[in-house]
C-alpha cells in the first residue's frame, strides 16, 4: 500500500508548522524523516494519519483520499506508533498488545484465543515475553517502546508510522527495532519513520525527508540526503561520514572544535 502527500501545508489552529510537503512511501518501502527538535516530525505523522486536518494538500492511499476513509477504515491500514506514553489504566501488557486487534474487531468482539497467541508471540518476537502479565504502568518507557510496536503489529495496517521508535531503547534493542523495521519492510508493509539519529537512516530506510525551517529541504536516498552540508543544515553541527573497515554502513562522527575532546 502507497502513502502520498501532495503540496501538504499543515499546523495548529492559524499556525503553519510546514508546508509544500510532498512525500511518498511505495509498499514495502521506508522512509526516515530527521529534523531538529520541535521541526514538526509528529506534527507531520498527525496530519498523514488523520487526526490533524492539513491546511491545505492531499494525502491519499493507494491514491484514494485519506478523508474518504473512516477512523475504523484508516486503522485497518495505517498503524501509529506513538512515543512510549504514560499509560494512566494499569492494563497487563499483553492486554495493551491485544488492543491493536481492536481495528480487526467488532467494538462487542472478544479476542480470540488464537488472537491471545498471537500477541504472546509478538511479545516473545521482542523478547518481551516475560512482561505479558506485568502491568504496562510498571515497566520501563524502553519495554513500552517495544509493546506499542508489538501493539501496532497486532494491528496487521499495512502501514506502519513510527514516531522515534528507538528513542527510549538501549543500543541493542535500537538495532533489533531497526533490523525488525527492515524485516517488515520485506513482507510487504510500508515504514514511515523518525530518528534523530542520522546513522539509522543508513541502517534502515530506502528513502529520507529533511524536515527544516517548515520545509522538506531535501529527500532522495540515504547516500544522496545524509551529507555533511544537510547534517549541518539542520543540527549546525560539523560530522564526517565515513565507512569503518568491515562495516556495511557509512556512520557518522562529529567533528567537534579541539577544546572539546582533549
Ligand atoms: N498540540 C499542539 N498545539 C500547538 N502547538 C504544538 C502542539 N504540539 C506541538 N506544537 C508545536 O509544533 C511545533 C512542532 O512540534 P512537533 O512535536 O511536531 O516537533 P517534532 O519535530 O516532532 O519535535 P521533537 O523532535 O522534539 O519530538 C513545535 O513548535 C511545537 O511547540
Amino acid at each position: 500500500m502507497k502513502l502520498s502527500a501532495e503540496n501538504l501545508s499543515f499546523g495548529y489552529g492559524k499556525r503553519i508548522i510546514a508546508q509544500n510537503i510532498n512525500l511518498s512511501v511505495a509498499q514495502g518501502e521506508v522512509l526516515c524523516l530527521l529534523g531538529a527538535n520541535g521541526a514538526g516530525k509528529t506534527t507531520l505523522f498527525k496530519t498523514l494519519l488523520g487526526l490533524i486536518k492539513p491546511h491545505s494538500g492531499r494525502i491519499t492511499l493507494d491514491n484514494a483520499p485519506l478523508e474518504q476513509l473512516s477512523l475504523h477504515q484508516r486503522a485497518r491500514k495505517i498503524a501509529y506508533v506513538p512515543q512510549a506514553h504514560n499509560a494512566l489504566f494499569p492494563f497487563d501488557v499483553l492486554d495493551v498488545v491485544i488492543m491493536g486487534a481492536a481495528a480487526q474487531l467488532s467494538l462487542t468482539t472478544k479476542p480470540s484465543a488464537s488472537e491471545m497467541q498471537e500477541a504472546l508471540r509478538l511479545l516473545e518476537r521482542f523478547n518481551m515475553a516475560h512482561l505479558a502479565d506485568k502491568a504496562y504502568t510498571e515497566i520501563s518507557g524502553g519495554e513500552r517502546q517495544i509493546v506499542l510496536i508489538a501493539r501496532a503489529l497486532m494491528q496487521k495496517a499495512q502501514i506502519l508510522v513510527m514516531d522515534e521508535p528507538t528513542a527510549s531503547l538501549d543500543y541493542g534493542n535500537q538495532l533489533r527495532i531497526l533490523q525488525q523495521i527492515k524485516e517488515l519492510s520485506k513482507s510487504g508493509i510500508s515504514v514511515i519513520l523518525s530518528t534523530h539519529n542520522p546513522d539509522h537512516v543508513f541502517i534502515c530506510a530506502d528513502q529520507v525527508a529533511l524536515l527544516h525551517q517548515g520545509a522538506l529541504i531535501a529527500s532522495g536516498t540515504p547516500q544522496a540526503v545524509i551529507t555533511p552540508e544537510n547534517l549541518k543544515k539542520i543540527y549546525q553541527i560539523d560530522v564526517t561520514i565515513g565507512q569503518l573497515h568491515g562495516s556495511p554502513y557509512p556512520l557518522c562522527a562529529p567533528v567537534l572544535p579541539e577544546s572539546d575532546h582533549q
